[in-house]
């Protein structure tokens, strides 16, 4: 027989002390004390004394018979939950009512059948400590329930509800008598019911937790709900239901601070490449065609670097609100949400999406809206700031069947557009990919052009034009590849300025054309002063008169025999920092000259201030002379402003005799041109320089 771990006490109730002593007998068999009582009084009071494991409690005795004792110790708080077996006469069914009316949890009927009664005793024994951790479990259940703010509810297979507790947030609104007994699909939308059975089916297949998001319509506002299943038997699951609304909203909230460029409000590059995917597949899947366009605003970085990066900002707030504007009209957008087919990159960069793009004019008309759009001036801060933008186009399927490609060919086409001269909207071509790798590899060569002592300078005469004497001579830098052979200024300088290596290689032309000069002095006792070209860039490094003074100092030329050529574009850009830095260049004692007159915009105001000493007139209006009678005209009026202004005049690009005695009549002071010599190698001067002094001996 199985004895209980721990020995256990039953209190035996029997007005018959040799019942009590049998049953004592067989406790004492099966492992377990007993204690007596004569009568239920008795029994009572020993049961709130002793706490007995288990009663073994006698129907018929004096004073309290055994229902009157059984029903006063379940009333007691002590004796609620002890297990009570009453023994009752033969086959006195009514007495077994009674007892369980009483509160009894067994009963055995006398004649005693004494082994059976020990096997009885400790089973209830064993069932009364599996009820008492049923008891802890269930109310350690309950605490952690009603600590949790979820709903909860049970279903079985057939999706009803057998149970629904409303959670204290809310949960999902509903109250048990919605739901208990019915049918999941009476009490939810049909298909966030058969989202949730489909869920309960795996789970009873898996027994793993599965959950379930979703989102139902609550006083008119969406309210988002997750469901997590676990089985609780073969057929019945457990549904945990927990309101996510405000997890919803901060993920919302996170997303769109992902997917939202924070400056203009609109979507950001990363909101882009996912609509653009989006569109890819659509049109694939479609056979449909679509547009990326990527525009770039011109010079913004002049007005960043000249207004300020808040005036910039502004600007980009603007600019993108009326990308927003133009982008709006309903040819523009077949469906969806039309703010996410517009995007800012980064910086001044901007995408718009063109979807279900029928022909290619569709896309060149929103381009030129975009453009004219832009031309517009922007009013910020009382000022009026006009830009424009260059864009590229890419197409579908055309030009690229990926995100990535389509990106790159729309922003090659826009560098295109740039380097056509701004203001345009060009489509990508592959030829356009073909050149941007040679300009790539343009780039790389120039990059290693100074350290492999490629670069050279040839050196063009300026004469004066009465005496016809070389009084000066400008560097020109020329570059000899090492496939290419020989290539134009006109080809790598315009990428030496776009790539920054302007910077070094304008200072090994300076020390170079200075070095050079001093040369000549030392050979032929003759100093000519040495033009060298200066280009934005350059003028506006700040190290400019250090570099300027170092050359001078390194080669011992003096500083009235060095030339600084400025194009009118560079010192109007931003004329106030220009005085300053013509102030530094003056202080030197160089001689500073304005080169390519009259191809740009020069304030006369500023042109008087800036104090330079020269003024080369572009050859675009010699090289018509004589017979151009307007340029013949802007000619003479360049030179009589000039010499009003107390400026050297030189004429540029003379390449005729004729040219030349106009030039002289016109009152010029200086001319250079291929009539009177070409650029040539230093030694060639030196030669002419050596012959004029021969000459002159
Ligand atoms: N920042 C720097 N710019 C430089 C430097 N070296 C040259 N350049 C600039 O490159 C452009 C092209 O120069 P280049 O091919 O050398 O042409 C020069 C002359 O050869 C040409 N020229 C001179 N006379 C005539 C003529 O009679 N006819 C004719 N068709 N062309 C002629 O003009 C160019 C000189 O122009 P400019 O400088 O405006 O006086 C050119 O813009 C150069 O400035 C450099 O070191 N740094």
């Amino acid at each position: 027989m199985a004895c209980p771990t721990k020995r256990g006490v039953v209190l035996v109730a029997d007005d018959d002390p040799v019942m009590r002593l049998l049953m004592l007998q067989m406790l004492g068999q099966v492992g377990l004390d007993g204690v007596e009582a004569e009568d239920g009084a008795r029994a009572v009071a020993l049961m709130r004394e002793l706490r007995p494991d288990l009663i073994l409690m006698d129907v018929d005795m004096p004073n309290m018979d055994g229902f009157a004792a059984c029903k006063a110790i379940r009333d007691d708080a002590a004796g609620a939950t002890v297990p009570i077996i009453m023994v009752t006469g033969g086959d006195d069914i009514e007495a077994v009512t009674n007892a369980y009316e009483a509160g009894a949890t067994d009963f055995v009927s006398k004649p005693i059948n004494w082994p059976i009664l020990g096997h009885r005793v400790l089973y209830v024994l064993r069932a009364s400590d599996a009820i008492a951790r049923l008891r802890i479990a269930d109310a350690q259940n309950r605490a952690v329930l009603a600590a949790i703010p979820d709903t909860f509810f049970r279903l079985n297979r057939d999706g009803v509800y057998l149970d629904y507790e409303r959670g204290h947030d809310a949960g999902a609104g509903l109250s048990d008598s919605d739901c208990v007994g019915r049918h999941i699909t009476e009490v939810l939308p049909r298909e966030i019911a058969e989202r949730l059975l489909e869920q309960m089916e795996n789970v009873l297949a898996t027994q793993q937790i599965r959950s379930v998001e979703y989102e139902l319509l609550r006083g008119g506002s969406a309210q988002h709900f997750e469901a997590r299943l676990v089985a609780t038997g073969p057929t019945e699951v457990l549904g945990l239901v927990r309101d996510i609304s405000e997890r919803k909203r901060t993920e919302e909230q996170i997303r769109r601070l992902a997917y939202c460029d924070s400056l203009t409000g609109i979507p950001n590059r990363q909101a882009f490449l996912e609509t653009l995917e989006r569109e890819l597949h659509r049109s694939k899947m479609g056979n449909k065609k679509f547009a990326v366009l990527f525009m770039d605003l011109d010079a913004f970085k002049r007005i960043n670097d000249t207004l300020g990066h808040n005036v910039g900002d502004h600007l980009l707030q603007l600019v993108s609100e009326r990308l927003r504007e133009t982008t709006r009209p309903s040819d523009m957008v077949s469906r969806g949400d039309q703010a996410t087919n517009l995007a800012r990159l980064g910086g001044d960069e901007f995408t718009i999406l063109i979807p279900d793009l029928e022909r290619v004019e569709h896309a060149l008309n929103v381009a030129h809206r975009v453009k004219e759009a832009m031309r517009r001036p922007f009013l910020i801060e009382g000022n009026e700031i006009f830009v424009t933008a260059s864009i590229g186009i890419s197409l579908f399927p055309e030009d690229g069947d990926d995100c990535n490609s389509l990106l790159k060919y729309a922003d090659t086409a826009m560098y295109h557009a740039k380097n056509c001269g701004k203001n345009n909207a060009k489509l990508y071509s592959s030829s356009l990919t073909m050149q941007i790798m040679s300009h790539v590899k343009l780039e790389v060569g120039l990059r290693k052009a100074l350290g492999n002592d490629e670069l050279y300078l040839l050196y063009q005469p300026q004469f004066d034009v009465h005496s016809t004497e070389i009084v000066g001579v400008e560097a020109l830098v020329r570059w000899r590849h090492p496939e290419r052979g020989v290539i134009s200024p006109t080809e790598f300088i315009p990428l030496a300025e776009e790539t920054g290596l302007i910077v070094p290689i304008g200072e090994w032309v300076l020390r170079t054309a200075c070095s050079q000069a001093r040369n000549w002095q030392r050979q032929t006792r003759r100093s000519v002063r040495m033009a060298v070209n200066l280009s934005a860039k350059q003028f506006k490094d700040e190290n400019l008169s250090q570099i300027v003074l170092s050359a001078l100092h390194e080669t011992g030329l003096d500083p009235r025999f060095l030339e600084l050529e400025l194009t009118e574009g560079t010192l109007m850009d931003d004329a106030k920092a220009t005085l300053a830095t013509l102030e530094q260049l003056r202080r030197i004692g160089v001689y500073l000259s304005i080169d390519d007159f009259g191809t740009g915009y020069s304030s006369m105001n500023y042109l008087k201030r800036f104090d330079v000493r020269a003024l080369k007139i572009d050859r675009s209006f010699i090289c018509g002379l004589p017979q151009d009678s307007e340029n013949a005209a802007i000619t003479r009026a360049i030179i009589a402003m000039a010499h009003g202004l107390k400026m050297v005049v030189v004429a540029e690009g003379v390449e005729t005799g004729e040219q030349l005695v106009l030039l002289q009549q016109y009152g010029c002071d200086l001319v250079q041109g291929y009539h009177l010599g070409h650029p040539v190698p230093g030694d060639s001067i030196a030669q002419k320089l050596v012959g004029v002094v021969q000459a002159a001996g």
